[in-house]
């Protein structure tokens, strides 16, 4: 059992969330040479694991996956949560950070389906199931010949629909799928330049009490510069966009040669307008290059773009 100097991590309990806080834990035992049983994983439901009859799109609100957890952080119950950075909100609670970001995963999509071997081959008509607003409204823009199908569920239970002949085909991130050790049933990579990911997606967060410096400094060896660089930027353009959760948005920054890219798109959900932007400037800059590709997209969608379906 874990002792009074325990480390406590909170996390999802979906077998995705329950990965990465393992995965984080490991690299805590590494970084620190410490005894794995001095850190104990909380498992907290959230609104987001207890809503399964909706698109979550629908029930709105910031936060579906990361409250109760933290509220715990806050009350001192858990020293440390572990997300997927594509599903934190922009502006976290007063007193929290995102205190390190591990390594980046391919951000890719991969596209998964026994009918065809890419999302180009499908054939005219074809189903495809995904409750995410971006992968929908780019498999809209890219195939506006596909009947697109909400479709939520783990891993298993996607699978399932597939073989019952639900849909042809879906699209899960494959940061995943690697984590959860189910890269044998991906078909296809999608390509970040016509299939650009989430902002966040393949990075997974760590988010502390901000200023707490027993937790900063226990954290601090799990930081990888250039995936927290790309992430200031991509959470910038985000925030920038005031994303609703209704609104398809694309961004990836990456960093190579201490130079730093980022391109980001916007789209209605039906996939017929698209908005896109690249820029590149100074890791130093990353908040700011994403605030500015964010303006930019939003003047050159226009106040209607933002208003016209919502
Ligand atoms: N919203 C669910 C979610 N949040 C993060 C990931 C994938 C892992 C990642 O992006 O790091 C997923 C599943 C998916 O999109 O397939």
């Amino acid at each position: 059992m874990a002792g009074q100097d325990a480390i406590r991590i909170g996390t999802r309990g979906s077998p995705l969330a329950l990965a990465q806080a393992h995965e984080v834990r490991d690299r805590l035992v590494a970084a620190h040479g410490m005894s794995a049983d001095r850190i104990e994983i909380v498992v907290i439901s959230t609104a987001g694991d207890r809503i399964q009859d909706r698109p979550l799109a629908e029930v709105g609100g910031k936060g579906l996956f990361t409250q109760e957890i933290e509220e715990q952080l806050r009350d001192g119950r858990i020293d440390l949560a572990v997300h997927s950075s594509k599903d934190m909100p922009t502006v976290l609670p007063d007193g929290l950070a995102l205190t390190a970001f591990l390594e980046r995963e391919d951000p890719r999509d991969a596209f998964i389906s026994q009918k065809a071997k890419s999302l180009r081959d499908l054939r005219r008509g074809a189903v495809v199931g995904s409750s995410s607003l971006r992968r929908q409204a780019l498999i809209r823009r890219l195939r506006p010949d596909i009947e697109v199908v909400q479709f939520r569920g783990n891993v298993q239970t996607r699978l399932r629909k597939l073989a019952e002949g639900v849909a042809d085909a879906t699209l899960l991130a494959n940061a995943g799928l690697r984590r959860l050790g189910k890269t044998d049933i991906i078909t296809d990579l999608m390509d970040t330049g016509f299939f650009p990911p989430a902002p966040g997606q393949g990075a997974i967060c760590i988010e502390g009490r901000a200023g707490d410096p027993r937790t900063d400094a226990l954290v601090e060896p799990l930081n990888h510069e250039a995936t927290a660089t790309a992430l200031a930027c991509e959470r910038a353009f985000l925030a920038e966009l005031d994303g609703s959760c209704r609104t398809p948005i694309a961004g990836l920054a990456t960093v190579a040669d201490g130079a730093l890219a980022f391109r980001g798109m916007i789209l209605t959900p039906d996939g017929t307008q698209a908005h896109e932007t690249a820029l590149e400037g100074a890791p130093g800059d990353a908040a700011a290059l994403g605030r500015e590709a964010g303006r930019k997209l939003r003047q050159a969608a226009g106040d209607g773009f933002f208003s016209s379906w919502q």
